[in-house]
């Protein structure tokens, strides 16, 4: 039986499914993975730039690192794979649950099923106040710039080099509404900082209330940021099966760890997601 087939024929006995998603998911809707790129962005680690110290050593700098990729993310249009993961979200026979990794919010555009998606790292459109005293928090802000300062920072490039970084002074920097004092952040979790509580709790009482999950779709993501790596350990223990759908797959046979019988207990679908996917959940 070839791995098509085979999954497929595993699919249709799932009762309960999760997935994991990463930026390898958006690449094929032109946005830049992390890894990608090398990480970098205008020779900065993308990493270094998406943490509390960066914030506060330069707000300016991590404010043109964000718009530059809120500005991406609004341009970007959903590909096939953001779709097909749309249209499992509203099968009614099975417990589904989509967890993202991505900050890009192309899911949502996606019409994805707002109660079966749960953005483990945020998203770059909704904004809250970094002052501890205010709990402003506004989701869906998708206004573009956001202060005539961040204006031009949408292009990495500009005659094929970097575009230089400005210095921006913090009264510059998008400001609070409510205690108008406060810098605004964009919405996501920072390396370092935890993941949302509300947010740990619902796939905790998922994966409890689900157990034993039988399949995790594990969709452009390098495995290697955690605690959102460590999910796909937690199918395994439950028994569950990994069908990876990636670019690269160094570990096709350890994925697949074919049975004597040489049956799958394990699928690697190498490619772009965007086409891998929705051929995979036809
Ligand atoms: C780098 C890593 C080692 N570091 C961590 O994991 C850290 C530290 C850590 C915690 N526990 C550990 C245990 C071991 C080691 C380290 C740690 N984790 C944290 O800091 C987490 C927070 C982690 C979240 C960070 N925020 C992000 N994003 C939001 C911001 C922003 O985006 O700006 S993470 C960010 O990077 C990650 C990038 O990974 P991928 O999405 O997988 O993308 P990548 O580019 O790596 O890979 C792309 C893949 O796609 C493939 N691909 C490419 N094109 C395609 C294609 N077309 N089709 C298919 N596949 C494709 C490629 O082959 C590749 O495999 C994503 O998660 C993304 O959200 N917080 C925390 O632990 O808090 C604690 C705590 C607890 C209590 C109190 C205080 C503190």
């Amino acid at each position: 039986m070839d791995k098509l087939e085979s999954f497929r024929n595993y699919l249709k006995n799932c009762k309960s499914i999760i997935s994991l998603c990463g930026a390898g998911l958006s690449a094929s809707s032109g946005l830049p993975t992390f890894r990608g790129s090398g990480g970098l962005w205008k020779n900065y680690s993308s990493i270094d730039l998406a943490t509390p110290d960066a914030f506060h050593t330069d707000a300016g700098l991590v404010w043109q690192f964000y718009t530059f990729r809120r500005h991406a993310a609004l341009k970007a249009k959903p590909n096939n794979g953001h779709k097909a993961l749309s249209k499992l979200s509203y099968l009614e026979n099975i417990n589904y649950l989509t967890l993202t990794q991505n900050v890009d919010n192309a899911s949502r555009i996606a019409k994805h099923n707002p109660k079966k998606l749960l953005e483990l790292h945020g998203n770059l459109f909704t904004l809250s106040c970094t002052n501890f005293m205010c709990t402003f928090k506004e989701e869906q802000n998708y206004n573009h710039p956001l202060t005539p300062a961040l204006a031009d920072c949408e292009d990495e490039f500009s005659e094929g080099s970097f575009q230089p970084v400005k210095e921006i002074p913090e009264s510059e920097l998008p400001h609070c509404p409510r205690c108008n004092t406060g810098l605004l952040r964009p919405g996501v979790v920072w390396f370092g900082e935890p993941l949302p509580l509300k947010v740990i709790d619902k796939v905790d009482e998922f994966l409890v209330k689900n157990d034993p999950i039988n399949l995790i779709l594990v969709i452009g993501t390098s495995q290697s940021v955690w605690p959102a790596a460590a999910y796909i350990d937690r199918v395994k223990q439950q028994g569950g099966k990994v069908a990876v759908f990636n670019t690269e797959i160094p570990d096709m046979e350890t994925v697949e760890n074919k049975n004597a019988k040489g049956e799958y207990q394990g699928w690697a679908f190498k490619g772009d997601a965007a086409i891998t996917l929705p051929l995979a959940l036809e």
